[in-house]
């Protein structure tokens, strides 16, 4: 059983989404947007460390290899890291349009259960735009890039500013990141919108 809430219905003024002209090409491994994000960070032992690849369009390809970390049931993943994992491989979208953009709301429909060991094969895609609401929608498959539909997921970005970050952020962690110009650099990349 699955079914999408109205907020996830995007309006009728709603445009399609536009590939920036600076985005990563197709294909290009898109790094981590903070080295320390449980999603893609390489600094946190027990995160995903998802991979994700520019596709065409507005869209992504992921890879997430489920580890004993990420358990719920004995030998199965939890379902939160499962959507973890959606919301990490939609949240790159971000590097194609080129804005920055958080979760709003993620709808996630489990299909079948993820052993640990499994490597979940993510795509996500921006489906609409209507001003600063940025919707998509994302699949986990396994077995391969072709195999069956483990999880997917349908959801709404807002847009926000840098300052989102600056404002709501622990003060440690927003002052080392402000202080490291990589950072700098990567938060800079979605900032180049006219
Ligand atoms: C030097 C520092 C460097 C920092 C560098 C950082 C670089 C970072 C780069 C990239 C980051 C990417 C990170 C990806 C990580 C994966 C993604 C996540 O997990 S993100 C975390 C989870 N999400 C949140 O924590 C959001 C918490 N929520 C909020 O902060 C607010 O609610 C926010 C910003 C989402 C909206 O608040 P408003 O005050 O700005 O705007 P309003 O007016 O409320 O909403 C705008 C429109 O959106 C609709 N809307 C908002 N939330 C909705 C919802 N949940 N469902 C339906 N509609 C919603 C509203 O109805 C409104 O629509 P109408 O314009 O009136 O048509």
């Amino acid at each position: 059983m699955s079914g999408t809430s109205a907020a996830l219905t995007p309006p009728a003024d709603a445009i399609r989404p536009a590939r920036h002209p600076d985005a990563p090409a197709p294909g290009e491994l898109i790094g981590a947007h903070y080295e320390h994000c449980f999603g893609c960070g390489g600094g946190q032992a027990h995160g995903l460390h998802l991979e994700a690849r520019a596709g065409e369009g507005v869209a992504i390809t992921a890879e997430f290899t489920v580890r004993e970390a990420h358990q719920g049931a004995p030998g199965l993943a939890h379902g939160g890291v499962l959507a973890t994992a959606l919301d990490e491989t939609l949240g790159s979208l971000n590097w194609l349009l080129r804005v920055i953009a958080v979760t709003g709301r993620l709808e996630t429909d489990f299909r079948r259960p993820v052993p640990v060991g499994t490597v979940l094969f993510l795509e996500a895609e921006v489906t609409a735009v209507a001003g600063r609401k940025i919707y998509s929608t994302a699949t986990g498959r396994i077995g391969g890039p072709e195999g069956p539909v483990a999880v997917r997921a349908e959801a709404l970005f807002i847009e926000v500013k840098v300052d989102h970050f600056i404002e709501n952020g622990r003060p440690e962690e927003i002052r080392a990141a402000m202080n490291d110009p990589d950072q700098i650099r990567r938060a800079r990349a979605f900032e180049v919108n006219p």
